[in-house]
């Protein structure tokens, strides 16, 4: 496996995206885990940041990292960034089905996701089971995508559990509670620079 795609929105990235990206590196030794910004997540509201903001927070957040890079290529597609269209455009560039890695969360939505039997078709998932719900996925995936074989179109990855997400993260701001910890350090300064909220926020 030489490169795993991990889709998003990142609004903001967060450590449990880091944790969960550096966990699948260590365990499966793919040569990237390349991070992929949506310009705008299907299902999801219009995000906070910028598409540009978010690539920026994300290439600090992996700048120096060996194996985590950074992709742009939702971003310069525009528009509503489906994977069927990130999948194909992979996999007429490299001519192999392309690797994403989920959260166990977020495939659990697939039947809803554009085109999802296309999707399955042209690419592989990694699925990191989050909160333990491993027999979730299986039986979710069973009922709704029978052709699916385990360890051949997907596979369940233990992964730690950080129970953060980038909207308690921005739940948080709203409220003025402190944002220490759960966003990357190294992300604090643009953040404060680009106003996308205040010192106190991130007070410790
Ligand atoms: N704490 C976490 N641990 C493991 N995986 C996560 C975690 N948070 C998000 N993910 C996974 O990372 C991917 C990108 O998630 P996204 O950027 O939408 O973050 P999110 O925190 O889930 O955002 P939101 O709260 O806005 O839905 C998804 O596949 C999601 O399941
Ligand atoms: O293609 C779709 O219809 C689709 C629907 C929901 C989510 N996704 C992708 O799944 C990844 C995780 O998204 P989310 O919203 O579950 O955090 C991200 O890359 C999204 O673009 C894709």
């Amino acid at each position: 496996m030489r490169k795993i795609f991990f889709g998003g929105s990142f609004d903001p990235v967060h450590i449990g995206h880091l944790v969960v990206a550096r966990d699948v590196l260590e365990e499966l030794k793919p040569d990237k885990i390349i991070f992929v910004p949506a310009f705008q997540a299907p299902l999801k509201e219009p995000h906070q940041a910028t598409p540009q903001e978010r690539f920026e927070m994300l290439s600090i957040a992996t700048e120096g990292v060996k194996g985590f890079e950074v992709s742009h290529m939702e971003i310069k597609r525009g528009g509503i960034s489906y994977t069927v269209d990130t999948a194909q455009e992979l996999f007429i560039n490299f001519g192999e089905r392309p690797t994403f890695l989920v959260g166990a969360d977020s495939i659990l939505s697939l039947h809803m996701w554009k085109q999802p039997q296309k999707l399955i078709r042209l690419a592989v998932f990694i699925i990191a089971d989050r909160n333990k719900r491993a027999e979730d996925v299986r039986n979710y995936l069973r009922a709704n995508f029978p052709e699916l074989k385990e360890e051949r179109d997907f596979y369940i990855l233990k992964t730690r559990n950080i129970d953060v997400s980038s909207t308690e993260i921005r739940n948080r701001v709203k409220v003025g509670k402190s944002i220490k910890w759960l966003v990357p350090e190294s992300v604090e300064s643009y953040i404060l620079e680009k106003g996308l909220y205040t010192k106190e926020q991130l007070r410790a």
